[in-house]
């Protein structure tokens, strides 16, 4: 019997239903629902929502369970925040088979406050992963991972705006993938039940690898990125994307490598921007390490203090590539 069974029911569903409150707000959005947090992201009521759906049906579900997300309530207290709280409640209500009050609502949101940590187990949730890929109605990902002692044992991932299979550009798009810790990762297609195991590409030769890398530059540094394709003699061109749906992208073997290349010396990275996708990756056959070639360490709290930036491959290329990173960062 494959482990987690329960938590794999729910957090399924909890992250369909976080999409669907995704898509319902794209297709209404309207600029005044964009909220410009101190850190200057936008954050919209779908992120809020989102949040709200999969707090309340963990809380539900899992009522001993603690949550580290994205987001919190704040924008929505008070007179301030009334406007957005009632989009947020109407949006959150539409999905949730038992309606949330106002109270609840921003209790729900404010599950996701908890610090971290090593011990016992404990959700992240990433409600909204790529807010600008959203915005422009590009990639985006509701991002949703368990932590058991300070490692990822559950990912679920839901994406959405990504084809099922990326050659079929015809095809349909919303793409859910599922990764357990030693039991593999999966896809399915948001408009069928039935999974298909994924693997990471088989490719031996990295000159011959494509990178999967951030749409933004201030999030990896795309000149870096170059150096390192040149000293690989890599000559395809790189597969652009936001969120988490490259970690996807790469798990599947759409791409091979995928690197999140430091910009500012002082950006920490947040577990709940590669707990999912790093699990994803790792179960699909390949390797995720930071730049100095250190295994992620989600035991610390809502950051990645111990780790610089992101290298995800294939098992057969990423020492290599890992390699390159380091030779072209030295510079
Ligand atoms: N300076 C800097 N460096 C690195 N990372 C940063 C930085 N600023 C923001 N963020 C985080 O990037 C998350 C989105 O990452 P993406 O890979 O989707 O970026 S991109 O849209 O593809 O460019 C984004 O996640 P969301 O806020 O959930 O969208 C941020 O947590
Ligand atoms: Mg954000
Ligand atoms: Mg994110
Ligand atoms: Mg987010």
């Amino acid at each position: 019997m494959a482990a987690l069974v329960a938590e794999r029911a729910v957090a399924v569903d909890a992250v369909l239903r976080a999409c669907q409150v995704c898509q319902s707000v794209f297709k209404h959005l309207v600029s005044g629902e964009t909220v410009v947090k101190a850190d200057k992201s936008p954050v919209t009521v779908a992120d809020l929502s989102a949040q709200a759906v999969v707090n309340s049906i963990l809380g539900r579900a899992f009522p001993k369970d603690p949550i580290v997300g994205e987001e919190d309530s704040a924008d929505l207290q008070g007179d301030q925040g009334k406007l957005l709280r009632n989009k947020v409640l109407a949006l959150t209500n539409q999905v949730l088979a038992e309606p949330l009050s106002e109270s609840q609502l921003l209790a729900a949101i404010d599950r996701g406050n908890y610090v971290g940590g090593s011990k016992g187990r404990h959700w992240t949730l990433d409600p909204i992963d790529g807010t600008q890929g959203f915005i422009r109605g590009d990639q985006f990902a509701v991002c949703l991972a368990l932590i058991e002692d300070g490692q990822v044992v559950l990912g679920v991932m839901g994406c959405p705006n990504l084809l099922v299979d990326l050659e079929d550009t015809k095809g349909s798009r919303g793409s859910l993938f599922i990764a357990i810790k030693g039991h593999g990762a999966f896809q399915r297609s948001f408009d069928a039940t039935n999974e298909q195991p994924i693997h990471v590409s088989q490719l031996t030769d990295p000159t011959m690898a494509s990178f999967c890398e951030s749409v933004m530059s201030s999030h990896s540094s795309h000149s870096d990125a170059e150096r390192i394709g040149q000293l690989l003699h890599i000559t395809k061109p790189p597969l652009r994307m936001d969120s988490q749906c490259k970690y996807g992208c790469i798990a599947r073997g759409d791409s091979d490598i995928y690197l999140r290349l430091p910009v500012r010396a002082d950006y920490v990275e947040k577990i709940w921007d590669h707990a999912t996708g790093s699990l994803l990756v790792h179960e699909a056959g390949g390797q995720v390490t930071d730049i100095d070639g250190k295994p992620l360490d989600f035991s610390i709290g809502r950051y990645l203090s111990a780790n610089r930036g992101i290298v995800a491959a294939n098992s057969s290329i990423h020492s290599r590539v890992l390699q390159a990173v380091q030779q072209a960062l030295s510079k």
